[in-house]
């Protein structure tokens, strides 16, 4: 990829999305959601079809059908805002699945602290709805360790790559999911890209660990009803507080110690720096995902518009 050869109207999207991102809002954390969950419906389980056989073809923005799924809750009301930011730039040659991915890494930067993951443009669009049931679950069925290592190695994340993406939850917060306050955070402070949502994970199984008699408490004692102990652990609710932070059965299924993903996510919890140089590394790769090698050879590097 040559940096040189960015074409200039991406200074003006970088500008344009810097400003509507400012303060890791609302906007800015859906942005990174929606630049996932467009990548994220390849598979290698799933039949190949060109440019990205579901993957970062920009199919989320441009398919109705795929956007209509319930996993895609609440991404219905973020959608219409990036078709516009699309279609605002479109007749300058800026392709869908481009902006999708450009946004999610402008988005991630915008909040405080948040790495420069590399940004490649030249994608191909695709307005065919992804293979659904490529994308993960945080409550219920499907939401168990073995589904979601699974998952994401059919994807090509190793245990170490899910470690490190889940850490976007750092600046996350549920408007959709049933099982938690609407509004609930995943970490103490979700417009910080920091390691506390690791933290607050190691807090949730130590809790388990020391009360692990005692159900009598709001804590994840016998993990019988997981909103219980979704409490706020180190947020700034506290038990009868404001809602404060709040875990996905996901999220705590995959963070148990012991467990591949679990070990690398207890690392991240000690060290800043190793969550963001594994994050930056996969979040690079979920970019690209679907899109021949040799394809991706002949795209242009944007990265330093990012920064
Ligand atoms: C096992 C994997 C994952 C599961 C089960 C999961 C599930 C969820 C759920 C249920 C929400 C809340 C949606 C709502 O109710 O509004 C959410 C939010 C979010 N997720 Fe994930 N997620 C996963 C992995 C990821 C990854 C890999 C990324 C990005 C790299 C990501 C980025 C986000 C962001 C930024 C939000 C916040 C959106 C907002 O604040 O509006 N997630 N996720």
């Amino acid at each position: 990829s040559n940096s040189s050869a960015c074409p200039a109207v991406w200074s003006t999207i970088a500008k344009d999305l810097k400003s509507s991102f400012s303060g890791c809002n609302n906007n800015a954390r859906s942005a990174i959601r929606f630049a996932f969950h467009d990548a994220a419906g390849y598979s290698s389980k799933t039949p190949v079809y060109a440019p990205a056989s579901g993957g970062a073809d920009g199919s989320l923005l441009l398919s109705s059908e795929e956007l209509q799924r319930p996993i895609e809750n609440p991404l219905q009301s973020f959608q219409p805002w990036l078709l516009a930011k699309w279609n605002q730039y479109k007749d300058q040659g800026v392709g869908a699945a481009d902006i999708v991915q450009f946004a999610g890494n402008v988005g991630i930067r915008s909040c405080n602290g948040g790495p420069v993951v590399q940004t490649l443009i030249g994608r191909e669009d695709s307005s065919t709805p992804a293979p659904d049931g490529t994308l993960p679950n945080a409550f219920g069925p499907g939401s168990d360790y073995e589904t979601l290592t699974q998952l994401f190695a059919d994807k090509g994340f190793s245990t170490t790559d899910l470690a490190a993406l889940l850490g976007a939850h750092t600046c996350s917060q549920a408007f959709a999911a049933r099982q938690i306050p609407r509004g609930a955070a995943q970490d103490s402070t979700p417009t910080t890209w920091d390691n506390n949502y690791y933290q607050g994970l190691q807090a949730v199984h130590q809790n388990k660990k020391r009360d692990s008699n005692n159900d009598a408490d709001n804590d994840v004692a016998d993990g019988a009803t997981w909103s219980r102990f979704g409490r706020p652990d180190n947020g700034p609710g506290g038990p009868g507080g404001p809602p404060g932070v709040y875990h996905f059965q996901s999220d705590i299924n995959l963070s148990q110690p012991n467990t591949s993903v679990g070990s690398e996510m207890q690392r991240f919890a000690t060290s800043l720096d190793g969550f963001n140089s594994a994050f930056v590394d996969a979040m690079g790769r979920m970019n690209l995902l679907g899109i021949p090698a040799d394809v991706v050879s002949g795209f242009v590097d944007c990265t330093s518009l990012v920064e």
